[in-house]
């Protein structure tokens, strides 16, 4: 019989399955049609009885219907999940008599189908009827039935129940979608309800509930919860978390999980059963939702109106689902800190310049509607520098973050404190009245509390700041030109020795806008090499001979002439432009030594002044090295002028350097000295040749009894500690004869020579 059935035409349009399931339920359905064909020519034998046995046992659902659709014949699992006891209450019944109409017609038109084509359909996935409320999916092949003369008279149908495996097959969809909307940044309430259906859809009867530890890590607060009552969410929102406070208050509290199988009898909801008790709940599973540090993050919980604790399963269920709110929840943490970072300063926690910018815009449209002023003012921390090079980075640090703190004390919410750098911030107030002296008040409050007193690396200290201010609208209507006004109110507020605050004017603006020019000027001065050296002679008092000679800079401008190191030094240090200026002054005065030497001249020692910023360069060594050898000149014929200044400092890291310069081969000498404080047990340890005595004290001998007391004192020091003495800005005989008189081995100034261009120095020396 089996002959008639033509199980090799696969080519119909049907939903074709090659899997082993679809395999085992076309062998099944070959042995049921062999079955039925036996019967119809009425030969019954043992094979009969093993093969209905057989079919009985199987639990996939075997049957043949009629051209109707009726049932023909079944196996047993058919009978009894139609909920029959015996084959012959089902014959003769269609799925029409069984199932939901609406549920039928795929069915039936697929049956159509296999009649009217005479094509099998295999692997035909299709839901089933309703069992007992379960919603089922079976997995069906359908093929024709034919009788002896091949004339198709029904089919038979093969099904077997892959509700199972559908449901895992969603649970992973269902996870798939979830990682998705956590890669996608999914707002985390949409993923928390998207999470609690997908795990309630898996398990019917049951209600998800997310809770999230509050900041504090001291309560619970509501995450989500579809299902559950909104009454009792909102009774549970903001628990205190503790050792006996329902399973979610406790699983939180103890960082694990807390399977209550009957609420209302577990001492550990003793406390809120109250609580719980008019909503029905019984069960109640809760998971601590962990960070990947294991941090507690919240808790998930499963809530049942049944008594009971979670199969294998549901608990498999709890853990993905807590795992996936934890990843998402520390995903958005993360994105929240990442965009903080962004939008604010890591040590002091204060906005940055990137979000200033973003506000100020919106602060003068604001002002713009309301008449209302607003204030913007730079402000620096006077001798920050200092605090932080002699007290170290962390003592720096601390003291930030205080000024930070103590100036968003003094301002309201709607107003901005921004760090933008160093120890540079802007503050920018809102809302404010036209009236200047309001604005000032405001900011000197602020300045005020900076400059309290303060404990710093358990130092006290008191710490005062510099402000340059700006008003809109009368200082500028665009935050560019107000940031650059308040810039040069600040030039000023520290041009004016700190510590005080500056209101913008328009004066103010010229001198600073002529500063910047002069600025302009000396840098393309550097570009074009407007430098020129002058020399003055240094002699010595017991020969009368000329040994040495100081360099002095000299800038020969376009117009102005010859500009004087006293207009060009401070500007080149305030610029930096200070460092190319020096190195070109070494150079030079190599070059020109050698070069004298070199046309027969006797060898003497050229001096060069040396400014703190040029010290403190990291290669300074290493630049004056460069430059003797590249001029040929030798290290003993080069002397570098430190002030005392300078060396005061940091007088350690200056003592290294000396000792550096002087390993070169180089003379050194403490320039302007008397004026520097230098303390007299350092001087001991520096490593110098001479000490020059400052112009200051000569310039009065012999009228000044003081200047003369002193200069003999630095005289006498310098005799002890056998260093050799040079006074400078020596005009007269009287000069020379006290300073002989004195001790003093060298002098420097306009009694032996000007400063002179190096044409005249050389002919001076001849
Ligand atoms: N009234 C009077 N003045 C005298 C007499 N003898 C010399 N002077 C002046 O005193 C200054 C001596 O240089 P300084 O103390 O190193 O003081 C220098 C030095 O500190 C700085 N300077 C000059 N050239 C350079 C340089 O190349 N680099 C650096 N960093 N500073 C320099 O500029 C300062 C001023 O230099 P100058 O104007 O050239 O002024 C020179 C010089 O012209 C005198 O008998 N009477």
């Amino acid at each position: 019989m089996t002959k008639n059935l033509d199980y090799s035409r696969r080519d119909s349009g049907a939903n074709v399955a090659s899997n082993d399931d679809t395999q085992r339920l076309m062998a099944a359905g070959q042995r049921l049609a062999a079955e039925v064909s036996r019967l119809f020519t009425s030969q019954t034998d043992d094979r009969h009885y093993w093969l209905e046995t057989m079919v009985n046992h199987v639990p996939d659902y075997i049957y043949a219907k009629d051209l109707e659709g009726r049932f023909l014949i079944a196996n047993r699992a058919t009978v009894i999940d139609n909920g029959f006891t015996e084959m012959e209450e089902l014959v003769g019944k269609t799925d029409y008599d069984l199932h939901p109409h609406d549920m039928v017609a795929k069915t039936v038109e697929a049956e159509r189908q296999v009649i009217a084509t005479g094509s099998p359909i295999f692997g035909m996935e299709e839901r089933a009827f309703i069992d007992k409320g379960y919603e089922r999916w079976l997995m069906t092949s359908k093929v024709p039935l034919r009788n002896k003369q091949g004339v198709t008279i029904g089919i038979v149908g093969v099904s077997r129940n892959i509700s199972d495996r559908k449901k895992a097959e969603r649970l992973l969809l269902g996870q798939a979608r979830l990682l998705e909307m956590i890669a996608k940044s999914t707002p985390l309430a949409d993923f928390f309800k998207e999470l609690i259906l997908l795990i309630e859809a898996h398990l019917p009867g049951i209600i998800g509930s997310i809770l999230l530890l509050s900041e504090d890590g001291r309560h619970l607060l509501t995450g989500a919860a579809p299902g559950l009552d909104d009454a009792y969410c909102a009774a549970v929102h903001g628990t205190a978390i503790g050792p006996k406070v329902g399973s979610c208050g406790t699983a939180a509290w103890r960082g694990e999980p807390v399977f209550v199988a009957d609420i209302l009898s577990d001492p550990l909801w003793e406390d809120v059963a109250d609580l719980v008790r008019p909503f029905g709940y019984r069960s109640c599973w809760s998971m601590p939702i962990m960070s990947y540090q294991g941090k507690v993050l919240g808790t998930f919980a499963l809530y049942s109106h049944k008594v009971g604790l979670p199969s294998a399963e549901q608990n498999e269920l709890i853990s993905m689902a807590a795992h996936l709110a934890g990843i998402a929840i520390e995903r958005q943490q993360s994105e929240e800190r990442i965009q903080f970072m962004a939008h604010h300063d890591a040590l002091t926690g204060l906005p940055n310049r990137v979000l200033f910018d973003s506000c100020v815009a919106t602060a003068l449209q604001q002002a713009r509607i309301t008449g209302q002023w607003v204030a913007l003012a730079f402000l620096d921390l006077d001798n920050f520098k200092l605090i932080n090079d002699t007290m170290g980075h962390h003592a720096g640090d601390e003291l930030l973050r205080i000024a930070a703190g103590r100036m968003l004390d003094c301002v309201r919410k709607s107003d901005m404190i921004v760090r933008v750098g160093g120890d540079e911030f802007i503050i920018l107030l809102t809302g404010l009245p036209p009236d200047s002296g309001v604005v000032t008040s405001r900011l000197e409050t602020i300045r005020a509390a900076i400059g309290a007193p303060l404990v710093l690396s358990g130092r006290s200290l008191q710490v005062s700041c510099s402000m340059g201010v700006v008003c809109y609208p009368d200082h500028g209507q665009t935050a560019t030109e107000l940031l650059a006004n308040a810039d040069s109110a600040m030039y000023r507020a520290k041009e004016v020795g700190r510590n005080n605050l500056q209101l913008f004017d328009a004066e103010m603006a010229a001198k600073v806008r002529a500063k910047l020019r002069r600025h302009e000027e000396l840098r393309d001065a550097v570009a074009r090499g407007e430098f020129v050296l002058h020399y003055q002679p240094e002699m010595n008092l017991k020969t009368g001979r000329i040994f040495a000679a100081e360099s002095l800079l000299r800038w020969q401008h376009p117009e102005r002439g010859l500009v004087s190191p006293a207009d060009i030094i401070p500007l080149a240090e305030e610029t930096g432009l200070i460092v190319p200026i020096g190195d070109w002054v070494l150079n030079e005065a190599c070059r020109q030594n050698k070069a004298w030497q070199d046309a027969g001249l006797p060898p003497i020692v050229v001096s060069v002044n040396v400014s703190a910023r040029q010290f403190r360069e990291r290669n300074w060594v290493s630049r004056v090295a460069e430059a003797l050898e590249e001029s040929g000149l030798e290290a003993r014929y080069l002397e570098l002028e430190l002030t005392e200044s300078l060396i005061m400092q940091d007088v350690g890291a200056a003592i290294a350097t000396m000792h550096e310069l002087q390993a070169l081969g180089v003379h050194l000498a403490i320039d302007d000295f008397g004026t520097g404080y230098s303390s007299l047990s350092a001087l001991k340890s520096f490593p110098v040749r001479r000490l020059k005595i400052d112009r200051s004290f000569v310039q009065h001998i012999p009228g000044d009894a003081d200047d003369m007391a002193i200069t003999g004192a630095i005289i006498s020091l310098a005799q002890k500690l056998q260093i050799a003495v040079i006074a400078e800005g020596v005009e007269t005989q009287a000069q020379v004869d006290f300073l002989r008189a004195s001790g003093c081995d060298d002098v420097q100034g306009y009694f032996v020579s000007r400063p002179v261009k190096p044409c005249a120095f050389a002919a001076l020396m001849a």
